[in-house]
């Protein structure tokens, strides 16, 4: 199982670097990582395995982040309409978005940072995502609020971007313009 010894921090190269189209139909040793991924997510939002594991809390994961530079993401959350997102993909894209933005209140965390980096994440209010999913169908989400927001933070991951990354410098809480909270 994955556990937080296998999560890689901040420093390491693998996470600013793009990570690697995964050749479709996906290996099985390919599909077990993605699968392994979804579980720790599912694990770390369990209150006695995470605490007998001592796992940080996590709604998405990328490869990288366990030191595999290649583009397979998973999440597990629910929206803020309580509807409930569990996927593993393989290559997901953005094919579309809105121009209008959007950020969470409370900022963003990131497992491969062990640290606080107040400040807004400005992302697209709204996504269109297309994927190959563990089952090998193609897939294609319309996000928005919440969801786009944890599905943007994991394609940065495969393109090298870390949350911080977009925190404005200057004045870490400015809003951009037309860029609505999502909670
Ligand atoms: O890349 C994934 N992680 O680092 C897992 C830990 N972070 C979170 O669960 C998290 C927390 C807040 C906002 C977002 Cl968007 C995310 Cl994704
Ligand atoms: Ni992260």
């Amino acid at each position: 199982m994955i556990t937080m010894k296998d999560i890689v921090r901040e420093g390491n190269p693998v996470l600013t670097q793009v990570a690697k189209e995964v050749e479709l139909p996906p290996t099985e040793e390919e599909k077990n990582t993605l699968e392994e991924m979804l579980q720790f997510l599912k694990n770390s939002q369990d209150e006695e395995i995470a605490t007998k594991y001592d796992l940080r809390a996590g709604v998405g994961l990328a490869a990288p982040q366990i030191g595999i530079s290649k583009r397979m993401i998973a999440v597990h959350f629910r929206d803020f309409d309580d509807k409930e997102y569990s996927y593993g993909l393989f290559n997901p894209k953005i094919i579309s978005h809105s121009v209008a933005e959007t950020y969470l209140s409370g900022g963003e965390g990131c497992l491969s940072v062990d640290r606080e980096v107040p400040g807004y994440v400005p992302r697209y209010q709204k996504v269109t995502i297309k994927a190959t999913d563990l089952e090998g169908n193609e897939v294609k989400l319309k996000l928005r609020g919440y969801a786009a927001i944890v599905f943007q933070h994991e394609i940065d991951h495969l393109n090298g971007v870390m949350f911080y990354d977009r925190i404005n410098r200057q004045d870490p809480f400015a809003v951009p313009e037309n860029a609505k909270p999502c909670d």
